[in-house]
């Protein structure tokens, strides 16, 4: 029986194998996109090809730097050939969560400079209806957090500020020095309208629903194999 982890490369093998020679590709957060990361950084090696990264987050720009993937600041660019990033929920439409290693923010950027978003992930993040099994992350200025949490509530969500990274007392600061918090809601009936609302709250920067951006999706399932839609 494969292992999450093993459905996580496999699917992540597959679409570092779709980048080609010569393009400039944004490179997402987490682990799925760590092993795309891998498999990229082995093609630059071994094929010889020519691939700039723009990273979406501290952590996977060190993880560039230490394979040698050469990268662009993301402030240098506004097109990119292709983004290859995870997510969290995925629904039928494509419609996305994206947000528990707190880069959504930094992601959605760099997801916005391309028609050719893929989303790599296992099977289970794929719901029928997204806000089933997670919370909407939000990156929200540290001064609103009241006004935010009041503002939300009158959507239908309940805020909680994010605490307890690994190794950092208190809460969790964004890459771009903001406060991450997440916000349940019952499953989301109409995400469309829902990051449309909270767009119009003043204080959140950032949030994770990623609404009729992503152009692909590969999930690796254990029974099927990949999936792609
Ligand atoms: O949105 C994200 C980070 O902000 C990740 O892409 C998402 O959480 C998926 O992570 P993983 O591949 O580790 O399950």
């Amino acid at each position: 029986m494969a292992s999450m982890d093993e459905l996580k490369k496999a699917a992540g093998v597959r679409a570092a194998d779709m980048i080609k020679d010569g393009m400039i590709v944004g490179l997402g957060t987490g682990s799925t996109a760590a092993h795309m990361v891998n498999r990229l950084a082995e093609r630059i090696k071994t094929e010889g090809i020519h691939v700039t990264g723009v990273s979406t987050s501290w952590s996977t720009t060190l993880q560039c730097r230490s394979l040698g993937i050469p990268l662009k600041e993301m402030g240098e660019v506004s097109h990119l050939d292709m983004v290859i990033d995870g997510a969290d929920e995925i629904d039928p439409n494509r419609n996305l969560i994206k947000g528990r290693g707190a880069a959504h923010l930094l992601e959605k950027i760099v997801a916005s400079m391309t028609d050719n978003y893929v989303i790599i992930a296992d099977s289970g993040k794929a719901v029928q209806q997204l806000g089933t099994k997670f919370a909407v992350p939000l990156e929200i200025i540290p001064g609103a957090i009241a006004v935010v949490t009041e503002r939300v509530k009158k959507l239908g969500g309940e805020v909680k500020v994010r605490m307890g990274a690994p190794g950092k007392d208190g809460p969790v600061i964004s890459d771009s020095g903001n406060l991450i918090a997440d916000a349940k809601f019952a499953p989301i009936a109409d995400p469309d309208k829902l990051a449309r609302d909270l767009e119009h709250i003043v204080g959140i920067v950032g949030h994770g629903l990623f609404i009729n951006m992503a152009t692909k999706v590969i999930l690796a399932d254990e029974a099927k194999g990949l999936i792609e839609f």
